[in-house]
Formats: structure tokens, C-alpha cells, sequence
């Protein structure tokens, strides 16, 4: 695929921070920068290094002065994209940003769709789509943890691991093909056995990955935890204790309601996301006046629940209810107050929902937190063993592609066992081939390749 145009767009947060950089990439990109850039050298752009930096001004077609800037020159193929790319590291303002912006467009560039430079670095073979993935998840991690995950799916973790599957597959086929196409040749045939245990070679490697699918989702995208309880049972203490101990970030919820935020704590790498209410900060008693209804609104979105009860007060007929309401769902009780003495009857917890992980907590004194942080990791990745090389599979597109290679490998072992003909082995091994090759892009359509990039942000 051969790019010729050459485009151009603002790579950082507009209006906000010092330096605002523009970066440009395609063939014409230093003779663009070229045109509107003077250096008190007198540079010409295209005979500096690669990876050289040069002070100047931008200019107008008027000679009027934009700004003072550097410019950093990376020459192809060894750049992001693998074209020449030329950035200009602007004053950070959003008039000098827009106006230099404007003068490369009218220079000839065109302003690059969201995601377009690493759509580039894909389609130009740098990194494959995976890897290009792992840049939006690299950019979204909630954690340190989300963070290391996406940084290893950068390097290749997961395309490597997806190669070496590939390649068995190309194997295989090859053999079966070359039996099928030139049965005179006599190529020894597989005996059924160590087609069997090849297969299941393979089989066992995509499970392994499929394996790490919950965790991975978990890691990347959180969980959504609802508190719930009655009023006054200590929401807020035990909301706020978390928080003092665990915040991660705190982001605004798209298209909630007014002042809805969301807490996003931290435990074990786990971004638990806790829808808050703005008022929090101000007034302590906000989430305890939310009461018994907007609880119930909060239960049904949640992945996990956390009800906490009165440790002091006993279990109500609205306690009850709430025990009720979360039977379906992963949660914890949380009995509160214990500070004070108990008088609450835990078998009655125990017959409501047997089995439920109860964690005595005194919120206001932080006590009791990390255990339930324990139990909330415990319960949250379902004991699984940390995996210590982190090559986990984050992505829903990825576990879709090897769920189906999974199911036709499995029907590539049926076929097998009732002695059809090699042709049908191979039918399913080219649609698993297929399957899995989707998620490094080998075969992959162009409609899905453009909705990936769509993803991204503008000038990444
Ligand atoms: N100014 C700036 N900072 C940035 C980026 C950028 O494009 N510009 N990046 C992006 O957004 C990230 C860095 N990513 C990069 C990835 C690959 C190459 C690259 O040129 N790779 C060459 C090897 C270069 C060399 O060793 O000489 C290659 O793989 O061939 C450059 C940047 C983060 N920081």
C-alpha cells in the first residue's frame, strides 16, 4: 500500500500545557515545514540529520512571524510512521497552534483523520494491529498494572505468541495440502496420532491465551462497584476511606447526569470504578442521602456490589430487601461501625445469601479496608494466579477471533476422528488460520481497519 499524501494535525492537548507540538508526515512533509520555517541558520530542513532539532520562527506567506518554535526532523523509514515526519514544538497557545496548523494545510498537507499517523505506522508495516491497539490502551491505562499490560502488547507479547500459532497452522496445512495436491508424491502422511497431538498443541496454546481474557478485561476496562445501602450505614466514611487510601483518577462519566463523577481506586491493579456524586466533597452525607431508590438504579449497572449494613443496628426489613435485590450479583457485605458494639445477626446473612464474603469494617477509623480490598481482588479475578509475564488478552475483537479459531480446531479434531477426507481438515484449519490472523491484521478487512483507528484521538 503505497501513502502519498501527506498530512498534518495538532498531536497535543489544545489550549492547554507549554508547548503544543504539530506533527506532519508523508513525502512532502520537510519541504511543507520547509516553506514556513526560518531559521536564523538559514537550514534547509532537508539536508539535517534525522532525529536533528533546529531553532527558528514560523512564518506566513506575508513574512509575518507566528511564532518561535523547534523543529525535530525524523527522516524514513525509521520514524513512527516510517515517513518523514516533521513536528513543530509551538508555544502551547491555541491561536499560534491553529495558524501554524492552517499555514502547513495551505502548504498542501491535509489534516489527519483520528488515529491516521498510527493507522500509518500499521498499513507501512511497523507495528502490526495488535500493537497499534496497545497504543490506545497504553494512552487509556487506569493503572500501573493496565499500563504494563498494554506496554507489553506494544513490544509484541501477545503478536509473537499469535505468530507462533500461525505459524503451526501454515505448517500443518502445508503438509495436508501437499498429500492432498500430490497424493503420487507419497508425502508421508500424518498418522492420526500426531496430527491429534499437533492440534492439540495448538488448541492448548489458544486456550492458554482465552485463559487470560477475564483478567485482561478486568485490568483494562475495570469493574463498575456500586455501594449500596441504607441511610446512615456509613457509605460515604467507607466511599471516602477507599479513596484516601486508593485513588487512581477521577474521571467525569460521559453523558450522566449532571455532577456525576466516578472514583477510580486502585486495588491490586484493578481500576474499581465507584460512581460518586460531585457533592461528595463538599458535604459527607450526599451518598447517604441518595437512599434505598437511586441505590437500586446503581445496582443494576454494577459488575460488583458492596452493601454495607449497620454492624450496630441489626438487620432491617430495608437490609433484608437490599440482600434480596443483590443475590445475582458479585458482592460483598460490608458490616460497618464495628467500632461500636455488634448486634447484628450474621446468620441471618448467611441464610439470605449463603456463602457471601462478609468483611467487618469501621470505615471512619479506616479499619477493616485492606482486608476488604483483599476480598474484593479475591472475588474480582476469581483467585486466578497472577500471570507473570503479562501478555494478557485485553480485547474483546481478540477474544472473539480466537474463541472462533478455538471452535474450529475443535471441529478439525471431530473431522479427524471420523476419517473424512484430508480437504475438510484443511477447510477448517484455513478458517482458524484465518480467525487468528485477524488480530494481528494478516487478514483482517478494511471497514473493521478504519473503525479501529476511528478510536483513536486526533493527531495520534
Ligand atoms: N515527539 C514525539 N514523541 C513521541 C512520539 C512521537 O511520535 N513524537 N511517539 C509517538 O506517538 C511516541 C514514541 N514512539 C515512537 C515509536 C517509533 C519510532 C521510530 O522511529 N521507530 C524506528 C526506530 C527509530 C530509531 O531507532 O532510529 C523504527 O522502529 O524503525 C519513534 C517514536 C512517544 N513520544
Amino acid at each position: 500500500m503505497y501513502i502519498k499524501d501527506t498530512i498534518a494535525a495538532i498531536s497535543t492537548a489544545i489550549g492547554e500545557g507549554g508547548i503544543g507540538i504539530i506533527r506532519v508526515s508523508g513525502p512532502e512533509s520537510i519541504q511543507i515545514v520547509n516553506n514556513i520555517f526560518k531559521s536564523i541558520k538559514a537550514k534547509d530542513l532537508a539536508d539535517v540529520d534525522s532525529y536533528s532539532a533546529h531553532y527558528g520562527h514560523i512564518v506566513d506567506t506575508s513574512g509575518q512571524v507566528i511564532d518561535e518554535v523547534i523543529t525535530l526532523v525524523m527522516k524514513s523509514p525509521k520514524t513512527y510512521t516510517t515517513e518523514d515526519i516533521v513536528e513543530i514544538n509551538c508555544h502551547g497557545g491555541m491561536v499560534a497552534l491553529r495558524k501554524v496548523l492552517d499555514l502547513i494545510l495551505q502548504q498542501g498537507a491535509r489534516l489527519a483523520d483520528p488515529g491516521e499517523f498510527t493507522k500509518r505506522a500499521f498499513l507501512n508495516g511497523r507495528i502490526d494491529l495488535a500493537q497499534a491497539e496497545a497504543i490506545i490502551d497504553l494512552i487509556r491505562s487506569q493503572t500501573e498494572t493496565g499500563l504494563k499490560v498494554a506496554v507489553n502488547q506494544l513490544e509484541g507479547g501477545l503478536s509473537n505468541k499469535v505468530k507462533d500459532i500461525r505459524q503451526d497452522l501454515i505448517k500443518l496445512l502445508a503438509h495436508l495440502e501437499a498429500t492432498i495436491d500430490f497424493p503420487e508424491d507419497e508425502i508421508e502422511e500424518f498418522n492420526s496420532e500426531e496430527l491429534d497431538g499437533r492440534i492439540d498443541g495448538i488448541i492448548e496454546r489458544v486456550e492458554g491465551l482465552l485463559k487470560t481474557s477475564q483478567r485482561g478485561k478486568i485490568l483494562k476496562e475495570g469493574i463498575e462497584t456500586a455501594i449500596i445501602g441504607r441511610p446512615n450505614v456509613g457509605k460515604s466514611s467507607l466511599l471516602n476511606s477507599l479513596v484516601r487510601e486508593k485513588r487512581a483518577i477521577v474521571t467525569e462519566v460521559p453523558g450522566t447526569t449532571r455532577d456525576i463523577i466516578e472514583e477510580v481506586i486502585n486495588i491490586d491493579g484493578i481500576p474499581v470504578k465507584i460512581i460518586d456524586t460531585a457533592g461528595i466533597r463538599e458535604t459527607e452525607d450526599v451518598v447517604e442521602r441518595i437512599g434505598v431508590e437511586k441505590s437500586e438504579e446503581f445496582l443494576n449497572r454494577a459488575d460488583l456490589v458492596l452493601l454495607v449494613l449497620d454492624g450496630h443496628q441489626g438487620i432491617t426489613s430495608e437490609d433484608q430487601k437490599l440482600m434480596e435485590a443483590i443475590k445475582d450479583k458479585d458482592g460483598v457485605i460490608i458490616v460497618n461501625k464495628l467500632d461500636l458494639d455488634s448486634k447484628l445477626d450474621f446468620n441471618k446473612i448467611e441464610d439470605i445469601l449463603p456463602g457471601r464474603p462478609i468483611v467487618k469494617t469501621a470505615a471512619i477509623e479506616n479499619k477493616g479496608i485492606d482486608k476488604l480490598e483483599n476480598v474484593i481482588s479475591t472475588l474480582v479475578l476469581d483467585g486466578e494466579v497472577k500471570n507473570e509475564d503479562q501478555t494478557l488478552i485485553t480485547n474483546m475483537r481478540h477474544k472473539n477471533a480466537l474463541d472462533r479459531a478455538h471452535q474450529t480446531l475443535l471441529d478439525v479434531k471431530n473431522t479427524f476422528k471420523m476419517n473424512l477426507p484430508n480437504d475438510f481438515i484443511t477447510i477448517d484449519l484455513r478458517a482458524a488460520l484465518e480467525a487468528v490472523g485477524e488480530i494481528t491484521g494478516d487478514t483482517i478487512g478494511e471497514d473493521i481497519i478504519d473503525q479501529i483507528f476511528a478510536d483513536f484521538c486526533l493527531g495520534k
